[in-house]
């Protein structure tokens, strides 16, 4: 069965493996989107596709819940070839956020969300816990927002509604394509860092399509790389995509900025660090060990200091130098 005990979240968070074996996709008119691509995502885990426009990332996504078929190759979802599971069930086990969302205009914020489990006959009362549920665990307040329209809703209110959604009937993947786009960057920050937080609670294994590399090393646990044709140039952890592109692609696709990008995933641990000055650090600003280096350098920046302190439980165990921290971005692998 494809739904939760009694509209309360599953005590075993509930996934399924993605696994791409060789998958195609050649359009009536000939265009090749996709030659040939292999991936394995692992249940809980949330894979980014990024890659320059026109490369194949929606078409791979649509291929995974079947809005697109593919013309080659399998797709396995939790073992299961869901080329022989029928789309609308498939469809069923599977949420879907779009840019824009999609909502259903005419109807209220609770009954877009009850859409699927409606659609699986769950009784009235255990939709509407359920419903009331999830806009809690997106950050709305079901009693202000459950009777509103879309239309009266922000766009970055909209796009949590849409998450609610997909999230509504448990399914064991969520496929989400760019939705984080359509709303302000500052919005969308705070959308994305909400976003951290539920994926931490609900763990679903997500594939998420965006154009927007901040946002990949941000959510990323695994970023793949496409090229045109769906050609899978890298696939690894943001770390390694921005520290070692693995082809000459990735490494301009990256950019020139890379170095300070890739201090965002690099922590500040015990091998990083110098050694305490003989002068001692009184007045320096100071930052915990497991920290950002993109932080520190922040923090080093906005204070005018030439080096901030590292502690360990509230004792100095290091400093950084900005020099020391500039090095750390440009370090390969
Ligand atoms: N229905 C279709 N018929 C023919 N070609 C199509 C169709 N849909 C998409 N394509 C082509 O397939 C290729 C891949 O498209 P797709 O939308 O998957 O790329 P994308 O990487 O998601 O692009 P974007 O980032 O611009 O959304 C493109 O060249 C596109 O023009």
């Amino acid at each position: 069965m494809d739904v939760t005990p009694e509209g309360t979240a599953p005590a075993e968070p509930r996934a399924a493996s993605i696994v791409l074996e060789g998958i195609r996709k050649r359009y009536p008119d000939g265009t090749e989107a996709v030659r040939e691509l292999s991936l394995d995502i692992a249940a809980g885990e949330l894979a980014v596709l990024i890659g320059p426009s026109g490369c194949g990332k929606s078409t791979v996504l649509r291929m995974v819940n079947r809005l697109i078929e593919p013309t080659g190759g399998r797709i396995l979802l939790g073992g299961e070839d869901v080329t022989r599971v029928d789309p609308v069930r498939l469809r069923r086990r599977i949420g879907y956020v779009i840019q824009n969302v999609g909502l259903f205009p005419h109807q209220t914020v609770s009954a877009n969300v009850a859409t699927v489990p409606r659609l699986l006959g769950w009784p009235r009362e255990r939709s509407r816990r359920r419903v009331d549920e999830l806009l809690e665990l997106v950050g709305l307040d079901p009693a202000t927002f459950g009777r509103r329209y879309p239309h009266e809703l922000s766009g970055g209110q909209r796009q949590r509604v849409g998450v609610a959604r997909a999230l509504a009937a448990d399914p064991v993947v969520l496929l989400m394509d760019e939705p984080f786009s359509a709303v302000d960057p500052i919005a969308r920050t705070r959308l994305q860092e909400e976003f951290l937080r539920l994926q931490a609670e609900v763990r679903k294994t997500i594939v998420l399509v965006t154009h927007d590399l901040d946002e990949a090393v941000r959510l990323g646990d695994r970023i793949a790389v496409l090229s045109e044709g769906g050609r899978l140039e890298q696939y690894d952890t943001p770390a390694a995509v921005l520290g070692a592109p693995a082809t000459p692609f990735v490494r301009e696709f990256v950019g020139a900025d890379r170095g300070i990008r890739r201090l965002a995933v690099t922590p500040v641990t015990g091998e990083t660090v110098e050694p305490l000055p003989e002068t001692g650090v009184a007045g320096l600003p100071t930052m915990p060990l497991g920290g950002s280096a993109y932080d520190a350098l922040g923090t080093l920046l906005s204070s005018a200091a030439e080096r901030i302190v590292v502690t360990d439980g509230g004792r100095p165990v290091g400093v950084l130098s900005r020099t020391r921290l500039l090095e750390l971005g440009d370090r390969e692998g």
